[in-house]
Formats: C-alpha cells, sequence, structure tokens
C-alpha cells in the first residue's frame, strides 16, 4: 500500500508554541513501522513557518509575507535537519522536495515531479513534502498543506492519505465552540452537509482548519483514494489507520483510483496522433500493452511531454488514448527505433515507453 501522511503544524507542536520532539520521534517511528510491514510511505509536512519563527526567537505573529517567507526559507532547512536526523534512527533514508501550485498545473513539471517521487519510492527514499514556501507568492500558492497532500495523493496514485490534525477526526460542528459535537466516523460523500460542519483554524497556527481538510479529502476521493482525519495524539495512529483500525474520520473513495484516471485522460482533448503498426496496434488492443516507440510508424501534431494523444492503427481507426511521455518533435526522431537507441538518439530518456500502459485508455 502507498501512504500519503499529512502532519500539520498542530500535531508537530503537540499543543505548545515550538516543535515538539517527542511527538516527532513517535511519528517517525510510525513511519518506520508503516514501511517496515512492506508500505510505501510519502510524508507531506507542515511547520517550516513554525521552524523559522523558532529559530528567529519569535518575531511578533502579524506577519507580512516577505516576513512569511522568510521564516519558511528559515525553517524548512531546520525542519527538515530534524526530520532527516531522527529518520536516521530508524534507517530510513529521506529527500526533500518542495512542490507549489505550477508544479500540479504544468504538465512537464508535474511529470518530473512525479518522476522524481517514482525513483524515491523505487529506491526505498521516503519523500518528505512542503510547499515551497519561499517563492510561492499568496496568489499562486496551493496555499495549505492540506490540499496539497491531497494533489500529492492523487499525484503518487496513493492508496489512502491520512491527515492527522489536533481534532480526533470530523465533528459534526467544531468541537471547539460546540461541546455536543459528536464524532462522524464515516463519510461517503463529500455532501454540502459535510461542508456545513467545518468550522476554521482552530489553533492560532493551522492554517484551514476543517475546511481545508474537507478539501483535501473531495479532491483525492473523487480521484480514488481514500482519506482519514485522525488525531495526531493517538498513540500508534498512523500503525493502526494502515492496519485498518477505525480511528477518526474515513472518506470513503468515489470509485477506483484507475477509474478516475482513465476518466481524466479521456476528458482531454487529444494533442496529436501517432500511427501505430500492426504488431503494436495489436499489443495495445488485445494486451493492453504499453505503446514503444518501435511500433509508431508516423507521428502528427505538435504535442508536449504529458499531453493526450491519439493511438490510430493501420486501418486508421483510433484504438486508444494515452499520454505520451515524450514531445511530438522527439518522439518523431524515436519512431520505428528500439527503446535502447532513445538516449543515444536524444542524449536522455524518459524510459523505453512511449505511451505506458498505466497512462493508456482502450476505446
Ligand atoms: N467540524 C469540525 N470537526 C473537527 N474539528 C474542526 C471542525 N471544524 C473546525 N475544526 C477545527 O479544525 C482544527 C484543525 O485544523 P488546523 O488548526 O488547521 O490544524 P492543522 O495544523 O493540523 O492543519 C481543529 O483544532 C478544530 O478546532
Ligand atoms: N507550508 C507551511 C504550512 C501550511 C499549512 O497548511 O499549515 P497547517 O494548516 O498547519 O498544515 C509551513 O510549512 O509552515
Amino acid at each position: 500500500m502507498r501512504v500519503v501522511l499529512k502532519l500539520g503544524t498542530s500535531v508537530l507542536t503537540a499543543g505548545t508554541d515550538r516543535l515538539h520532539r517527542p511527538r516527532l520521534v513517535d511519528l517517525m517511528r510510525g513511519l518506520a513501522a508503516v514501511r517496515a510491514a512492506g508500505h510505501e510511505a510519502v510524508l507531506v509536512t507542515s511547520g517550516a513557518v513554525l521552524a523559522g519563527w523558532e529559530a528567529l526567537g519569535f518575531p511578533p505573529r502579524d506577519r507580512t509575507l516577505a516576513e512569511k517567507q522568510l521564516l519558511a526559507a528559515v525553517g524548512q532547512g531546520r525542519l527538515m535537519h530534524t526530520y532527516a536526523q531522527l529518520a536516521d534512527l530508524y534507517g530510513l533514508p529521506v529527500a526533500q522536495v518542495l512542490l507549489t501550485a505550477d508544479d500540479f498545473r504544468d504538465r512537464t513539471r508535474y511529470l518530473n515531479a512525479r518522476t522524481t517521487l517514482d525513483a524515491c519510492l523505487a529506491r526505498g527514499v521516503m519523500p518528505i513534502i512542503n510547499e515551497n514556501d519561499a517563492v510561492a507568492l499568496e496568489q499562486i500558492k496551493v496555499g495549505d498543506n492540506d490540499t496539497l497532500s491531497a494533489f500529492v495523493a492523487n499525484l503518487t496514485e496513493a492508496d489512502l492519505l491520512v491527515i492527522l490534525t489536533d481534532a480526533p477526526g470530523l465533528y459534526t460542528a467544531d468541537p471547539r465552540s460546540d461541546p455536543a459535537a459528536t464524532l462522524i466516523p464515516v463519510v461517503e460523500r463529500v455532501t454540502p452537509d459535510v461542508w456545513a460542519r467545518a468550522g476554521g483554524a482552530g489553533s492560532h497556527r493551522g492554517t484551514g482548519g476543517m475546511h481545508t481538510k474537507i478539501q483535501a479529502a473531495e479532491i483525492a476521493t473523487r480521484a480514488g483514494t481514500p482519506v482519514v482525519i485522525a488525531p495526531g495524539d493517538a498513540p500508534d495512529a498512523l500503525v493502526r489507520i494502515v492496519g485498518g483500525e477505525a480511528i477518526g474520520t474515513r472518506f470513503l473513495a468515489a470509485g477506483t483510483r484507475l477509474e478516475a484516471r482513465k476518466r481524466w485522460i479521456l476528458a482531454e482533448i487529444a494533442a496529436g496522433r501517432v500511427l501505430l503498426d500492426d504488431g503494436a496496434a495489436r499489443a495495445v488492443r488485445e494486451r493492453g500493452g504499453s505503446l514503444l516507440p518501435a511500433g509508431i510508424t508516423q507521428v502528427e501534431g505538435s504535442f508536449r511531454r504529458g499531453h493526450t494523444i491519439r493511438l490510430i492503427d493501420p486501418g486508421g481507426h483510433e484504438i486508444a488514448r494515452g499520454l505520451t511521455r515524450y514531445a511530438s518533435a522527439d518522439l518523431t526522431r524515436i519512431a520505428g527505433r528500439h527503446s535502447r537507441e532513445i538516449e543515444g538518439l536524444l542524449g536522455f530518456t524518459y524510459g523505453p515507453e512511449a505511451v505506458h500502459r498505466d497512462d493508456l485508455v482502450r476505446l
């Protein structure tokens, strides 16, 4: 199972004013245990601004944008250093990946980020992700790490997104203002009624409160990833949740991830076409195989890596649609050639497939 874990500032501080080291040790132990059980883990963490604040001697709280970016720039390195040290205790290699909204909007950057994260996971390295606050102007930011974690869950096609926070889950109303509020254990679908339950950020440091968590749940579940919002102070919360225990609030996925992905590919406007030879057409049509450059006889249209293209058989019929791993100019140069020639011809490679079978929808 591939799990994305989001840790909010409220969890990292454990109700204090600083990064709470014992809490961080507990959380890292949980991540190591999940990994030891054979799962893959991706961490999305907040806390950079807080760590910067901690380092610079606590300047006043009403911060300008420049100050916040400064604090994040100071704090991110320190936050990462702390994580790396703790991960070392468990022999867990980690990587820092800082993303922002453009990395999800721009297809090339999106695919490059995905390549990096895939490479990390393939090598047993745990990515530790935050928003690149120091360069992301307020208007072009994802803006909150709940939403960022949902984007990361989609990017990595995670099987589960766990958002740990300082509330026990989604309550019928903000428990801080309504003592009669009760936990909602399962949300089958994010309806207006669910939205109505969300109050703002509870702690003075948290960014979005329950609102952004529900938004994250909606984004991830729509793409086929279930989401659990649970209390960060529950002992071994992550291990137990991954083990299937009902803690906090579980948002059920709307359909499978594959269905969502296929819908998405089909909804894209195709930017070009490739004509396939007989063997390639058969491999795609009958076996749902990947399309290799060797099976392409002609490339039509102008498209970039990651764009949707049509796959056309020798009879002129469109047999599939998929996301190309190579831009049209590059594909033209490697069409008809063996995959091992790609690097020699282009000077780089994005892998042996022109369209990988996971990125392909047969029609
Ligand atoms: N319906 C609700 N159920 C639970 N918590 C809620 C609800 N509405 C608002 N909240 C508040 O959201 C807070 C968690 O969000 P936030 O402070 O942004 O934490 P984080 O730093 O983990 O993102 C809780 O402390 C809680 O007071
Ligand atoms: N990127 C920011 C955190 C943004 C954020 O969403 O915070 P939180 O609501 O505590 O998860 C930081 O590292 O300080």
